[in-house]
């Protein structure tokens, strides 16, 4: 049995998403912005997925939707343009974001750092979560721009984007989350929360790779950062990607049309998951699972390392990860579980489990079985562990 679940990383591209834009790679396959039919031919479903998308989190007819290529070029925009707007031609200098940012977020800081930006990297609590009044004392009158992401791609922990947001909105400064891993997983309604841009992905929500957007309040200013050809209303440059904007609409539709009916389902499945998994002796998993993604596990297992348990999954057919896939290529200890306060040791030992509306009883059962099979090897060879007698109370002591 092969069991998927790493759909934090990415999601399989749902069948019906798949469907919908097949008619537009090589029959309805003009540019939409040809004055010809067989460019107009494709704009009624153009303007499907762009209603599609504007509904999936509540955008009004004010605010603007705009499609980049993925979720790190919306991340970039928002963060490279502020600076160009507000630091070269303003008066402020400061930016405010978290320790466990995404790479393209944490990058992109880094960058701006070299370009003489002040950047305040919050702390987050012993649940991954960063605190609203946290983010309220480090808002100076030369803050340009927070940046907080609204659900943690490795914990599913949810940060309190709609508090965050308001007091953005009452200091007057700018206010990004990256909604990657809220969009289609969680309800994200902008007329209930104030964010001033949201950042997304299709890949996450069972749409094509390749595809994402930016949500813009009120339409607002921001300096482009792909010039040329002036789609967009001259916002992101760059023939529309049609069969792909149509998929990420469909994706959005089919994820949100019932969240609350399918959030209770995975989340039913990852409950069932994690508490087999939690029997197992000097194991945690991080984050309140009521403030969580529906569908993620971020666990630790004393004495396992990350990488070996991983090896042993995937001897399984079983594809998960030690947390963003960005960072699997190093062997560095899981970053988000170092910000909550686990020693390098244990911060080596995470495993980061995501589900899907694909995921069935019988894969969580196998899964189950394989992972406890695992611990119990890897357990054994392991000479930090060996010497050592577990207790119920995860307290171990020296034998
Ligand atoms: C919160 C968050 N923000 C941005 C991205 C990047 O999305 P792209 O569309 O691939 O550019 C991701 C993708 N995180 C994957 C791959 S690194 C993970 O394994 O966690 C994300 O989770």
């Amino acid at each position: 049995m092969q069991v998927y679940l790493d759909n934090n990383a990415t999601t399989m591209c749902d069948p019906k998403v798949v469907e919908a834009m097949l008619p537009f790679f090589s029959e309805q396959y003009g540019n939409p912005n040809s004055l010809h039919k067989f460019g107009s031919s494709t704009h009624p479903a153009l303007m499907n997925a762009i209603n599609q998308t504007y509904k999936a989190i509540n955008a009004s007819d004010n605010d603007d939707i705009v499609f980049t290529s993925c979720a790190t070029e919306s991340n970039n925009w928002v963060l490279q343009s502020v600076w160009i707007d507000h630091v070269l031609n303003g008066d402020k200098n400061h930016i405010v974001t978290t320790e466990v940012e995404h790479p393209s977020i944490l990058s992109t800081c880094k960058f701006l750092e070299e370009q003489g930006v002040k950047v305040t990297y919050l702390p987050v609590n012993e649940e991954g979560v960063v605190e609203a009044h946290t983010v309220k004392s480090f808002i100076t009158d030369k803050t340009a721009l927070v940046s907080v992401m609204w659900a943690s791609n490795e914990t599913g922990m949810i940060n309190p984007i709609k508090e965050i947001g308001e007091i953005c909105k009452e200091k007057g400064v700018l206010f990004h989350t990256d909604g990657v891993q809220a969009v289609g997983k969680i309800p994200v309604d902008l007329q209930d929360v104030h964010v001033d841009f949201l950042s997304f992905s299709a890949h996450k929500f069972h749409g094509p790779k390749g595809i994402g957007g930016l949500y813009i309040k009120d339409s607002q200013e921001l300096s482009p950062l792909m010039h040329g050809g002036e789609q967009m209303g001259g916002r992101r440059s760059g023939t529309l990607n049609v069969p792909y904007i149509i998929g990420m609409g469909k994706a959005l539709e089919l994820a949100t049309e019932n969240i609350e009916e399918t959030m209770a389902k995975i989340r039913a499945k990852r409950d069932r998951l994690e508490d087999a998994l939690l029997e197992l002796s000097d194991t945690f998993t991080v984050g309140n699972r009521d403030n969580r993604t529906p569908n993620t596990i971020l666990i630790s297992i004393k004495g396992v390392e990350g990488e070996g348990m991983l090896w042993d999954l995937n001897n399984g057919e079983i594809g998960a990860s030690t947390g963003s896939a960005c960072a699997s290529e190093d062997l560095e200890a899981n970053t988000v579980m170092l910000a909550i306060g686990a020693d390098n040791e244990l911060a080596h030992t995470g495993i980061r489990l995501s589900l899907s509306r694909f995921t069935t009883d019988a894969e969580v059962d196998y899964v189950i079985s394989h992972f406890k099979n695992a611990v119990a090897r890897l357990r054994g060879i392991s000479s930090s562990f060996a010497k050592q007698a577990p207790t119920k109370g995860g307290e171990v002591q020296e034998c």
